[in-house]
């Protein structure tokens, strides 16, 4: 339906009649046209096999061609991440977005409605029928049983108080004033130095109500965001990089500690994310114990014994975290796991960060083995690239929030403005009032009629990590708001933080045809620039290779950190400017370079990235490691890596799992990831198909990968249009939470 066209050759068909099977008009049986539609890759394989499956379930009359198409469309729409067909979105003169149509539905809207209704094997939501036809949308089954209930759960969820709050009811008012002191002791007023502990901050931080209400950019989010949590069996923290989610995080579980001892555990959807989190809250209770220490107050005692309460109960916050399907207990060779419903987990608060990677399916699966007395937080920035499999649910968790505003209206040179006006919390009264009370801060202008799922979200705003007026921080929150204007003056400012490559692709006037990558000035500079930043991970390997000083030598994780500072990042997989491509061209600059020796498949320095899982090696889809010899047997190269819980992981090249080169990843598999550095490739001239790939999550979240200098390979024209272009994922999950 909303594939690319690409390859089409003019095919007969184009000029057969139109045979009129009543509902739809072909030109050609259906079984031709899926066949025709499957070699021009507007469906998959299995597209195809699912559409003729399902041809069984409808008796062979005047209808079945209506039947077939449209299950051919819902599967088209799951391989393409959606979770439901949206009747609305068919073109009827061209449903399959052909270039020249060999199929149009000549039915309104209504029409087709209420002839999916009379299909036997299409039922309403709660009716055991394969397909489900749900407020203009069509499911399969599955599906549509994944939404509702993840629907209900969070729902069912946010509406219920977390175990915490339950236990402090019966005592409310003194709960409340303690509660109120300890979010005060550990997020100070001053909001230009918010980790000094001084008794000054704290008593400028309580606001009454003739001072007036606050604007957004003097309430401290981080705080609200941890009264809410303490309440909420469900709490959503979402922001963009560096906006404090761990630093709130932490703070919320020391709060908890300091309560009573509860099961907590921490993941994330990959192991990598998984182990950035861990180094997150481990640097975060470090900063936190520093300044609890170096702020004892000499006039307060009772602070002081609240600080010394405080570094307890931070060193019971636990630091390890693993993944989702560690957590919830992976049967090899089935899609099932050990916990669901009938066998939950057993903790109190669960925390899943990088949520925005989290599809609908895996989200099912979570809450269903989530206990009933449990909590959840889920951290996330919703303006990432949505899931690699069907759903985008952090975003749709948060779109009730989001506020229509046209991004011309947005003052250019603030990201915290920016995203301000972009967003707006909406609390129910009774909610804004008992945040009000338990932070200080004005609440009220908050309250909407929007429904609870409200009460559970904070949005952290103001990144920490990226200063508003420097250029990677600019360049994120213009390509977020799909400012084209905004991103023009970041690039014309040209800040350090920034470069620009243009593809200089030299047209030949006989063959009108782009000239060869090699002679692209733009991707010379970029494999430049990889030769620079690798050479200091492959130099230190080479110098490693032959210094037997175990003193001196840098060790293993030091040389994995040091890859670890820079990569580049493609749109695409395929073609020269894709994955594979770039791989190859970096290769053979690394090698002219004389930094590796890539004479056999597994060279000293290969970086290797994991394309399967494999549950005996405990190896997983997007683990990155590298082949460096073997410390304890120098004269033979293991693949290393590095896992969730910070153990070395060395592994016989010859077992492993399928792999590929990885001195380029796309954007898709860097989520969860940051590097010092970051190149983005993207192509110069891009097919129809790779157009649909090139959205503002993905250059959003490319950028957002970087944290000192990012680079882009590109053209203006596709920066800018990628950048104005968002994702669409076609699901009701956003409608059943926010009505
Ligand atoms: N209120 C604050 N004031 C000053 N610095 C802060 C504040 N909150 C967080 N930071 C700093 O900002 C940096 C990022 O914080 P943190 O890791 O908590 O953000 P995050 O949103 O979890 O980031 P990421 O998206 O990368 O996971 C840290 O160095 C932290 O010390």
């Amino acid at each position: 339906m909303m594939r690319s066209t690409q390859g089409l050759n003019a095919h007969s068909l184009s000029a057969a009649k139109w045979i009129d099977h009543g509902a739809i008009q072909l030109t050609a049986p259906l079984p031709e046209l899926l066949k025709q539609w499957e070699q021009e890759r507007l469906l998959t394989p299995l597209d195809r096999h699912f559409a003729l499956e399902m041809s069984l379930l409808h008796p062979s009359d005047s209808q079945q061609p209506l039947f077939i198409l449209l299950c051919a469309l819902l599967s088209q729409q799951l391989s393409s991440q959606h979770s439901c067909l949206v009747l609305a979105h068919i073109v009827p003169l061209n449903p399959m977005a052909e270039q020249n149509s060999h199929c149009k539905i000549s039915l309104s809207l209504e029409a087709l409605t209420e002839t999916l209704q009379s299909f036997d094997a299409v039922g309403q939501a709660g009716s055991n029928k394969p397909l489900i036809l749900d407020n203009g949308r069509l499911y399969l089954q599955r599906y549509h049983q994944f939404e509702t209930s993840v629907a209900a759960s969070l729902i069912r969820l946010s509406g219920s108080v977390s175990k915490h709050s339950e236990d402090a009811s019966h005592q409310e008012h003194t709960q409340t004033a303690k509660l109120r002191s300890l979010l005060d002791q550990l997020f100070p007023a001053n909001l230009l130095a918010p980790h000094s502990l001084t008794r000054n901050a704290i008593t400028t931080n309580v606001i009454t109500k003739s001072e007036g209400t606050q604007s957004a950019a003097t309430i401290d989010w981080q705080k609200v965001a941890t009264a809410t949590a303490l309440g909420k069996k469900l709490s959503v923290i979402t922001g963009g990089p560096g906006t404090g989610k761990t630093t709130t995080v932490t703070k919320l579980l020391l709060l908890l500690q300091m309560e009573s001892q509860q099961e907590i555990r921490l993941v994330a959807p990959t192991g990598k994310a998984a182990a950035r989190l861990s180094e997150s809250i481990k640097a975060s209770k470090a900063r936190l114990a520093k300044e609890l220490s170096t702020h004892a107050d000499v006039v307060d005692d009772a602070r002081n014994r609240n600080n010394q309460d405080f570094l307890t109960a931070l060193g019971r916050i636990p630091e390890e975290a693993s993944t989702l399907h560690r957590l919830l207990g992976v049967i090899p060779n089935s899609p099932h796991f050990r916990h669901h419903q009938g066998n939950p987990l057993r903790l109190d608060l669960l925390i899943v960060d990088e949520a925005s990677m989290v599809d609908l399916p895996m989200m099912y699966k979570l809450l269903s083995a989530l206990p009933e007395h449990a909590s959840l937080i889920l951290l996330g920035d919703q303006d990432q690239l949505a899931s690699v499999e069907a759903g985008a649910v952090l975003a749709d968790i948060c779109a009730g929030l989001k506020m229509p505003v046209a991004p011309n209206n947005l003052a250019q040179n603030n990201i915290a403005s920016n995203n301000q006006a972009l967003w707006q919390m909406r609390y129910s009264k009774e909610q804004a009032l008992r945040l009000s009370a338990l932070t200080g801060f004005e609440l009220t202008p908050y309250i909407s009629d929007a429904p609870k799922l409200g009460d559970s979200l904070c949005m952290l705003m103001h990144s920490h990590r990226f200063k508003g007026d420097a250029g990677i921080g600019l360049l994120a929150s213009a390509v977020n708001r799909a400012d084209l204007q905004g991103i023009l003056q970041v690039w014309q400012q040209g800040p350090a933080e920034l470069s620009w490559l243009e593809h200089s692709m030299v047209v030949s006037q006989t063959q009108a045809k782009v000239s060869e990558p090699v002679n692209n000035a733009g991707l010379n500079l970029l494999l430049e620039q990889a030769c620079q930043q690798y050479g200091a991970y492959l130099s230190a390997l080479n110098s490693l290779a032959s210094n037997s000083d175990v003193g001196t030598r840098p060790s293993t994780a030091d040389i994995i950190e040091s890859f670890n500072q820079y990569r580049i990042l493609c749109a695409m997989r395929s073609g020269d400017y894709g994955v594979e491509g770039i791989n190859q061209f970096v290769t053979q600059a690394l090698a002219n370079a004389k930094l590796i020796k890539p004479l056999q498949e597994f060279y000293l320095g290969r970086p290797i990235i994991i394309q399967s899982n494999d549950y005996n090696l405990g190896l997983f889809n997007g683990d990155i490691g590298l082949i460096l010899q073997d410390e304890d047997k120098p004269e033979r190269l293991m693949a290393h890596f590095i896992k969730a819980d910070g153990s070395l992981l060395k592994v016989l090249p010859a077992r492993l799992p399928s792999h590929e080169t990885c001195y380029a990843m796309t954007v898709h598999k860097s989520q969860g990831s940051e590097f010092s550095r970051v190149a983005l490739v993207l192509p110069p001239s891009p097919s129809l198909a790779q157009w649909q790939l090139l959205t503002k999550e993905l250059v959003y979240t490319a950028i957002t990968r970087a944290k000192v200098h990012f680079t882009c390979l590109g053209t203006q024209h596709v920066f800018e249009r990628a950048s104005s272009q968002a994702t669409q994922r076609a699901s009701g999950l956003a409608d059943r939470l926010w009505g």
